[in-house]
């Protein structure tokens, strides 16, 4: 394809996705569509749309518009490059630019850094100074990060490992089993480390939380909203502990048996209703559903279709689950409240409400990260049941 092609496919991929497609669901369907298409072009496509949904609002007003159309030309304009040469509407390339598309406007300060009008007072009280600087970040593409399983390897020896196939990481202080792939992440899954699970796709920040849990040898522990997994592998990976995973839904765990087994890690399952779920446990791991606004980089469409009432509708699960979990930790254990959200209503403003309500908890450590340090946006609260 050409360059020009990518765009006229990005945009129509877009334009889908502004009616309603999920966005993965839009690029599955193209691709499917799109025989033709290499995997060079599928990769530049995919970027082409997820750099535009990061960006929504200020491409659209560079573009003229917010259809497929303007933000792939707000993007062009936006990132200096010259639209003429590709808008020419010869072959498979998009029409040349008419009406609005012609009458770019400056985007006003919350438009430029790409933030919800309503969201921004309140990320803006929990962000403070790095409020602008956050939500700059959250414009741009997320690093990939992989976590080293050291139950089966070093950072240092997969590193060489990887660099033997070409790809290219550097460790990254968030977290000793931490790697950023600076070249050819392509190339990952195919490698012999990926494959025999001694390296795993998981976001630095997410690792950092997983440091910063007490565990050890023997430990009863529940992953409580364990979803895919990845923060129960990564806890499997530290310490020979006794682990469940639990998830309101069942089927989102359902690949964890063969990550397991491919990690050369053991974590039992427990479905919703299992009296094994009753513990008492000595941590119990909340990670709880969320605005996901500490990963809008990765899943930026989150951005836009958040909404007052599924936020509040998520802080009240979230107080929920605590009140839950809380009576499975062991007198002495811990509970840990996880969240990926910069938002201090689904952070800190639910674990003190949790205190103020519930007797015999106290807080012994507190983690907050944000994009600028380096990965995602994460939250813990480690909270300690008085013995
Ligand atoms: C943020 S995700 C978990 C991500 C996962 N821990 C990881 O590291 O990959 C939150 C999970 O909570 C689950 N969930 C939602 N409501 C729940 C509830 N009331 N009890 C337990 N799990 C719940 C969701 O199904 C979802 O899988």
């Amino acid at each position: 394809m050409t360059p020009a092609a990518r765009l006229s496919a990005a945009i129509g991929i877009l334009d889908r996705i502004l009616g309603g497609t999920p966005a993965e669901q839009a690029l599955t369907n193209w691709g499917r569509a799109s025989r033709f298409a290499g995997s060079g072009d599928r990769a530049a496509v995919r970027d082409l749309v997820f750099d535009a949904l990061r960006c929504r609002r200020s491409f659209a007003r560079a573009g003229g518009a917010e259809t497929g159309r303007g933000l792939v030309l707000g993007g062009l304009r936006m990132a200096g490059q010259e639209v003429g040469d590709l808008f020419t509407g010869e072959g498979h390339a998009p029409a040349p630019p008419a009406g609005s598309e012609l009458k770019p406007q400056a985007p006003a300060e919350l438009e430029a850094l790409d933030c919800p009008d309503w969201l921004a007072p309140a990320l803006r009280d929990s962000l403070g100074a790095d409020f602008a600087p956050v939500m700059e970040a959250l414009r741009h593409r997320a690093p990939v990060f992989l976590r080293v399983n050291l139950a089966r390897t070093d950072r240092a020896a997969a590193a060489a490992e990887l660099a033997a196939e070409g790809i290219v990481t550097q460790p990254h202080p968030l977290a000793e089993t931490a790697l950023e792939v600076t070249e050819n992440p392509r190339r990952l899954q195919a490698s012999a480390a990926y494959r025999e699970g001694r390296v795993e796709l998981q976001d630095a920040a997410s690792q950092a939380i997983v440091a910063a849990l007490p565990l050890a040898p023997g430990d009863r522990v529940l992953d409580y909203c364990a979803g895919g997994g990845g923060k129960s592998l990564a806890m499997a990976a530290r310490a020979p502990i006794d682990l469940s995973a639990h998830d309101a839904d069942p089927r989102r765990m359902r690949d964890l048996p063969e990550r397991a087994a491919r990690a050369g890690v053991k974590v039992r399952r427990l479905a919703p209703g299992d009296p094994a779920r009753r513990g008492p446990f000595d941590l119990v791991l909340a990670d709880v559903p969320c605005s996901g606004s500490g990963s809008w980089r990765r899943a930026p469409e989150g951005k836009w279709s958040l909404t007052p009432e599924r936020l509040a509708e998520l802080r009240a699960i979230q107080s929920t689950i605590l009140d839950e979990v809380a009576p499975l930790v062991r007198p002495g254990g811990h509970l840990a409240y996880a969240t990926c959200s910069l938002l201090a209503s689904e952070n800190a403003g639910q674990t003190e409400a949790f205190l103020e309500r519930t007797s015999g908890w106290t807080r012994v450590h507190q983690l907050r990260l944000t994009p600028l340090d380096g990965g995602d946006g994460f939250f813990l609260d480690l909270l300690q049941r008085n013995g």
